[in-house]
């Protein structure tokens, strides 16, 4: 076994595993031997005695392969595990170690579909990086055990699974630094040039960043970015304030990166949050040199990137966000930072009112803001955290006319124009 698995199973009673059920991580450990009352932790409650379950994580030492393996993985136990499978996400973690995430998925056996499933556990498990282990019920029905998959059949080593405490983070803020988001240029890089082989357009993407960047220099003119989610009159405003303040009107991801942009789409979140981040480099670029000129107006810009990958990272409410003044929501040191950021708000249903009578496509988050209300309110606080500047926040409801106007007069308040 690789050092790390190795390392991993030594350590298996420190760690703590999740299970999502109904979008909330539930808790539980293993014990080399049962202390106190045995209680089946409730993920495993509604499983028939003779069921089994397991778990899969992903185990590997390359974290881009890692995550494309995870993201693919789901689809291919979607399409190949018989109805009735239970697949859902889990992961295993060490409580307040950063960077001791591993995500994987959990899934029960029904007793008619156990030779299938076992079938498919195998091949995967020989072929990739990933650990398998099973759990059983005791004749009793009243305590779970855990083994190594591989070892289930010759004498294998048995865990009493015990529930666990709700640990003080949401496991996945453990690996968000770097992982969602990026606080430096060279970390976004790093990961796209890990890519190139797999994905050629990173090199094109690459090749558009500038030779040097400077995020100190200070902007001649105000630098104004516009936030919110989709819908909310971003564009709008942003077309009016470019003609009203003779501003340059830039947006990230900037126009160069669109050719590439649905390409990274689909990508993990590992590699769609680099190229977004490399993204906001690009356009920092742009407005040094715009600025120098006239007023700069941005349609999104780190908010947006942070935001959107920190809310996507976590589960459940907005409880489960890392807590506010935490590490995540600080800006990048590398980046240039604007003047000010006009957060757009608006109520939920007048935001899909105006969805509707627009009419386009939606992409795949824009769909889980309007179906998924937790998901919309992780988003609009994680706008609301995020500092260096922090937003100065809009009612976007009255007319075009009058949000402009509002707009204005917080442009010259805080920027003299
Ligand atoms: N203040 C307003 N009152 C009523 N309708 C508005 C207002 N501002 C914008 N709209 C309309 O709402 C729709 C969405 O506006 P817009 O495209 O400007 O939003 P957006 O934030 O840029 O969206 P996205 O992020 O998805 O590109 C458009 O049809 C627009 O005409
Ligand atoms: N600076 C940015 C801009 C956008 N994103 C991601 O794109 C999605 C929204 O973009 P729209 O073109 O629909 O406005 C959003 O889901 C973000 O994930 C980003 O990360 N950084």
């Amino acid at each position: 076994m690789a050092r790390h698995l190795k390392l991993l199973v030594q350590r298996w009673s420190s760690r703590v595993f999740s299970v999502e059920v109904d979008a909330a991580p539930r808790y539980f450990g293993v014990r080399e031997q049962l202390r106190g009352e045995p209680v089946p932790p409730d993920v495993f409650s509604e499983v028939q005695k003779q069921d089994r379950c397991y778990s899969l994580l992903v185990c590997s030492g390359d974290r881009v392969t890692g995550d494309r393996f995870h993201w693919e993985l789901r689809d291919r136990l979607q399409t190949q595990l018989p109805p009735g499978s239970g697949l859902r996400s889990m992961s295993s973690f060490i409580p307040d170690q950063k960077g001791s995430l591993l995500k994987g998925y959990f899934l029960q056996s029904q007793a008619g579909n156990s030779s299938l499933i076992e079938d498919i556990l195998t091949d995967l498990e020989q072929r990739n990086p990933v650990l398998v282990c099973s759990y059983s019920q005791s004749e009793d029905g009243q305590q779970w055990t855990q083994c190594l998959w591989y070892q289930s059949e010759e004498n294998p080593v048995r865990f009493c699974v015990v529930p666990s405490e709700t640990p003080k983070h949401h496991p996945s803020v453990l690996n968000m630094i770097n992982s969602d988001v990026f606080y430096s240029l060279e970390e976004a890089c790093d990961v796209l040039k890990q890519c190139g082989d797999i994905i050629p357009e990173t090199r094109s993407v690459l090749g558009m960043l500038p030779s040097s960047l400077d995020a100190r220099r200070k902007p001649d003119f105000p630098v104004i970015v516009i936030e919110g989610l989709d819908a909310t009159g971003k564009t709008t405003l942003t077309e009016s304030l470019r003609d009203s303040l003779g501003a340059t009107l830039l947006r990230s991801p900037p126009q160069c990166l669109s050719a590439w942009r649905g390409r990274f789409d689909r990508e993990p979140p590992l590699i769609r949050r680099a190229f977004y981040a490399v993204g906001n480099y690009i356009t920092a670029e742009q407005i040094n040199q715009e600025a120098s000129k006239s007023p700069v107006i941005v349609d999104r810009f780190w908010h947006s990137t942070a935001a959107y990958a920190i809310a996507t990272a976590v589960t459940g409410p907005v409880s489960n966000l890392p807590h506010e003044g935490a590490e995540v929501y600080r800006w990048p040191g590398d980046l240039l930072q604007p003047s000010l950021v006009i957060l757009l708000t608006l109520d939920p249903e007048e935001r899909k009112r105006r969805l509707r009578s627009r009419g386009l496509m939606k992409t795949d988050e824009e769909e889980e803001l309007d179906h998924n209300k937790l998901f919309r309110l992780r988003v609009e606080e994680a706008y609301r955290r995020i500092g260096g500047p922090a937003c100065t926040a809009l009612d976007a409801s009255p007319s075009a006319d009058l949000v402009l106007q509002q707009a204005l007069l917080l442009i010259r308040a805080k920027c003299h124009l």
